[in-house]
């Protein structure tokens, strides 16, 4: 595909420069060429010609002379170093140096940054713009991307009504199959959104019946409840049901139906978008074989507290049933030793996001 249309996409395949960069040896200020022995401080010598960037070579830089060169012009040859107009008189016929030229010094030299043959972009890599004007400047024109997984979303839950219609006693709005859908998409991923299931097991057998999908991912009915109906519908069929030792997202399942990876991730809204980042998001990404973690980390500058036996992830101190304080989460916070066993998780987490 195009290079803009691989924006944000998992490179397939390295992309190797065809063209050294520089491609040849360049100024990289306005100023003079000169033999550095010849540009003392304090000398006058004639200017012989002006060299601005554009095809062509230039002519050969005349013993005892100097040229004009601009930024990105080609080095005249015999030159080998550049002073910047602003260490000279600025002439135009004749310049004199108010500083002496140092060998080398504003000189881009052919091949320094990379040499044709050279992996400019490598396979697995995320492509974002720096990385695309990278493949750019070395001479890709087409590269080829990593498929994007197709992830089947399901929300479970009799109480659920679909957003855009109001809430009758008992009701809510489902607002886990958008989140899903969203953070598939995040991860990389092609949300395939299922229609929610009631809160039997045979609906949830029903909704997931010929699905075609590379990853199921599913919310609420993974607890213990007497109508938890994903686990009930599941546990006997491939996936394994178990307390994760983290808050939120303690009732998650793992395993695969009908030949497809499925989790399993509790109902909470909070619970899923935690769960889905910390567990989830890393199994698309490894499905899409790129080693960049989905959310930047950094160290964080205060500790909290964590409940015994749990590793509390923090998105903001957003209660699991409050939906709408999500809003404002932008990030998670993770403690650093994992498991809490002291109740207290120490400072130097890692914030993400
Ligand atoms: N006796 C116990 N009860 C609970 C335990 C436990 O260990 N022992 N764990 C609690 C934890 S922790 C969580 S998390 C929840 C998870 O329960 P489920 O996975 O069965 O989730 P649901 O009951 O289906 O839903 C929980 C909550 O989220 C709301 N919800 C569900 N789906 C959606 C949706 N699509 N959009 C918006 N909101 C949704 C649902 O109405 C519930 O309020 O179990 C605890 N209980
Ligand atoms: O672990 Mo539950 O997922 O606290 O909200």
């Amino acid at each position: 595909m195009s290079l803009i249309d691989g924006m944000d996409r998992v490179l397939a395949e390295d992309v190797v420069a065809t063209v050294d960069g520089p491609a040849f040896d360049n100024s990289a200020m306005d100023g003079y060429a000169v033999r550095t022995a010849e540009a003392v401080a304090g000398r006058t010598l004639p200017v012989s010609g002006d060299i601005p960037a554009g095809p062509g070579l230039p002519a050969p830089l005349a013993p005892g002379t100097t040229m004009r060169i601009m930024t990105g012009a080609p080095l005249p040859q015999g030159a080998d170093a550049v002073v910047p107009v602003e260490a000279t008189d600025g002439g135009v016929e004749r310049v004199t140096f108010a500083e002496s030229a140092v060998a080398g010094a504003h000189v881009r030299r052919r091949g320094e940054d990379v040499r044709v043959g050279d992996v400019v972009v490598a396979a697995g890599v995320l492509l974002g713009s720096w990385q695309l004007s990278a493949a750019a400047s070395v001479g890709a024109v087409e590269i080829a991307v990593r498929r994007k997984p197709r992830i089947a979303v399901l929300a479970t839950g009799d109480e659920l009504v679909p957003p855009g219609t109001v809430p009758g006693p008992g009701q809510i709005i489902d607002s886990n199959s958008t989140l899903l859908a969203a953070l598939v998409k995040g991860a990389g991923g092609v949300p395939v959104v299922l229609p929610r299931a009631g809160d039997t097991p045979e609906a949830v057998i029903a909704a997931l019946d010929g699905v075609d999908a590379d990853l199921i991912v599913t919310a609420g009915g993974a607890s213990v409840g007497a109508y938890d109906p994903v686990k009930a519908a599941l546990a006997d069929r491939g996936v394994s049901f178990r307390a994760v030792a983290m808050q939120p997202g303690k009732p998650q399942g793992i395993g695969t139906v009908q030949g497809i990876p499925i989790a399993c991730l509790p109902g909470n809204p909070v619970s899923v978008a935690v769960t889905f980042s910390v567990v989830v998001g890393a199994m698309v990404r490894t499905m899409l074989g790129a080693p960049e973690p989905l959310m930047p980390a950094a160290p964080a500058a205060v500790g909290w507290a964590s409940p015994h036996g749990r590793a509390s992830v923090r998105s903001r101190r957003v209660r699991s049933e409050r939906c709408a304080e999500a809003r404002h989460v932008r990030g998670l916070a993770l403690p650093p030793g994992g498991v809490a066993r002291q109740g207290t998780s120490p400072s130097g987490g890692a914030c993400r996001g």
